[in-house]
């Protein structure tokens, strides 16, 4: 996972920020989309964050759900110290369970039922009105729970503010201070007003600005960046022509100009024309310096012989680095006796938040399905390597934020909605031993698809789509002729975060002409198959 990039005032301090603690809830990370689409910049850290290790001051602190329960030994527990702070704080579940816990350990006990699912929530009217977290929601509301611990006590100084049939403590709030707790998750979609609570939380009981805009972040950012560079600072970028790249490389170039170096190397597994179109888009419509540096007869010598699909992925990891490293030296060396002479400095990753939260999260990383080549080691043994700094300008963001950010510096809407292209390219999707004749064929098959979704208006409403080949072969008769030739697998799933997926949902007549067009035109190919896997158990890619 990247190091943390040196930020001179990075977002929490210009914008006011909810703090969210992590309890390792599956949702916490939507507490900050929900906030971040209400116009109120938020960030996430885990329960085990001190007040004190923090060098911001947040406009409010909101306490997750999670897994554990509150009153069980080795349970997480938030830093006292934000109880004193003096901002609001609002218990979402385990918080909710959290803040009762610590005004009395017998508050919380285990329930008889679990609640799991809908129930209906009524706001508690209090001298004619309801509090003023469900300000604008008088009536009763349909909301989504999901516990089997629950309170038995009201804590000291606290009232009732929402129940439901189950829970006669679905929504508390203490008299005096502002700190107020719901068993119910506001922020999924389950819970329809769900975000309406969170506005009121936030906008009108913390007072936070609406002010987080991407017009505003592209300002910031810039003016960031170029304090980070200085007036000489070169930086070198990886450029895959994908989405996240594309747009660090633009705000990039916008900051620095000609002292950003963005390279795309061609490592014999990209796609159909990609390399081409690449640096036409980035150099004629973006104005950015792009160099390709054509690697892909070293790539497939490489991958010749390797059929397991981690060896592949560390190898081309690997070699991407050589392949920088390279490109490097030739900059420097390029620029020697010209007014840009010097070391380049920095190195320009399009790590985005996701990839933030998942190394943050109280649960941990995950365990690892495969190695991301540019997760897995890229930026480390490059900037080790060379001595570079990281740069980071996306590490705040999700993908569609970075899709908002890249509209608002002119991206056009083709590159913008592009769909993710994996590092290691078509070799991950040669299942087993990748061979030039064997890209090909998927290269060919992936093309035909991808064109026909295309023309059938489909490409947007798909999260990604791939062909690819199996490594076993088939009978088939054509032309009469009896063949035993390759299969292709056609993917395409319907996806937000790309961490759960399910098949994308094609008319049969689709598939059978697709299927037809590549039998017809890639030589080498008998059958097309579709893959009706979701995601878990499947992965996206096949490898
Ligand atoms: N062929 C390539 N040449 C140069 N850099 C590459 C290449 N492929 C991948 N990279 C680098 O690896 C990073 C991670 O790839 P990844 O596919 O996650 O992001 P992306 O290509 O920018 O966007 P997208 O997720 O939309 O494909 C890229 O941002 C880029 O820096
Ligand atoms: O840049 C990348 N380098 C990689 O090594 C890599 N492996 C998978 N992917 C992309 O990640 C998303 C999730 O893929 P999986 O479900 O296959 O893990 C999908 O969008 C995949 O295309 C990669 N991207
Ligand atoms: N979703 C949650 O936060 C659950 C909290 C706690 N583990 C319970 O079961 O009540
Ligand atoms: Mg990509």
């Amino acid at each position: 996972m990247a190091a943390p990039s040196i930020d001179p005032e990075p977002p929490h301090k210009l914008f006011d920020t909810i703090l969210t603690l992590d309890f390792g809830s599956q949702y916490t990370h939507l507490i900050t989309r929900r906030l971040r689409e209400l116009n109120v910049y938020s960030e996430m850290l885990p329960c085990t964050q001190k007040l004190a290790d923090l060098d911001w001051k947040p406009a409010g602190i909101i306490l997750s759900g999670g897994p554990y329960s509150v009153y069980e030994e080795g349970a997480p527990h938030a830093d006292p110290a934000y109880f004193e702070l003096g901002v609001p704080i609002l218990g979402i579940c385990y918080g909710l369970q959290e803040i009762a816990y610590r005004a009395h350990s017998e508050n919380v006990i285990a329930g008889t039922a679990r609640e799991y699912g809908h129930a209906d929530l009524k706001a508690k009217r209090v001298d004619g009105h309801v509090d003023r977290l469900f300000k604008g929601l008088e009536d009763e509301m349909k909301v989504w729970m999901s516990h089997g611990d629950k309170l038995a006590k009201l804590p000291e100084g606290f009232h009732v503010i929402a129940t439901t049939q189950n829970s006669e403590y679905a929504g508390i709030a203490h008299k005096t201070k502002p700190i107020y707790g719901i068993q119910l998750h506001p922020e999924v979609t389950h819970t329809p007003d769900g975000t309406k609570i969170l506005e009121n939380f936030a906008v009108g009981i913390c007072g936070a600005k609406q002010n987080w805009t991407m017009a505003k972040f592209v300002d910031q950012e810039i003016a960031r960046i170029r304090k980070l560079v200085g007036e000489k600072g070169q930086v070198l970028g990886a450029v895959s022509g994908g989405v996240d790249s594309t747009v660090a490389a633009k705000l990039m170039h916008e900051a620095i100009g000609d002292r950003f170096h963005a390279v795309l190397v061609d490592n014999g597994v990209m796609r159909l024309n990609e390399c081409e179109q690449v640096k036409q888009t980035l150099s004629d419509h973006l104005g950015i310096n792009l160099i390709v540096a054509h690697a892909g007869q070293q790539f497939l010598d490489g991958l010749k012989g390797i059929q397991d699909p981690e060896q592949k992925r560390k190898f081309i990891g690997g070699k991407f680095i050589d392949v920088f490293e390279e490109e490097a030296k030739k900059i420097e060396e390029a620029a020697a006796h010209s007014e840009k002479a010097g070391k380049i400095e920095w190195f320009l990753q399009g790590t985005l938040y996701p990839d933030v939260i998942e190394s943050i999260s109280f649960k941990g990383p995950s365990a690892t399905i495969k190695t991301h080549h540019n997760v897995g080691g890229l930026p480390k043994r490059m900037t080790e390597g060379q001595g570079l700094k990281l740069i980071e300008p996306l590490r705040e963001l999700f993908k569609d934020e970075v899709r908002e950010l890249g509209r608002q510096l002119g991206i056009a809407h083709d590159l913008v909605m592009r769909h993710p292209f994996p590092g290691p390219g078509i070799a991950i999707r040669v299942l087993g031993e990748v061979t030039p004749e064997r890209v090909e064929m998927a290269r060919k098959a992936d093309h035909i698809f991808i064109s026909m979704i295309r023309e059938a208006g489909l490409y947007d409403k798909i999260g990604q789509a791939f062909a690819a080949l199996d490594p076993s072969r088939a009978v088939g008769v054509m032309g009469d002729k009896r063949v035993y030739e390759n299969i292709v697998l056609l993917r395409a799933v319907e996806t937000t975060d790309f961490m759960t997926a399910n098949p994308y949902p094609f008319e049969n007549s689709f598939l059978t002409k697709v299927a037809t067009r590549i039998i017809n035109e890639v030589h080498g190919v008998c059958r097309v198959a579709y893959d009706y896997t979701s995601k878990p158990p499947g992965t996206i890619e096949l490898e």
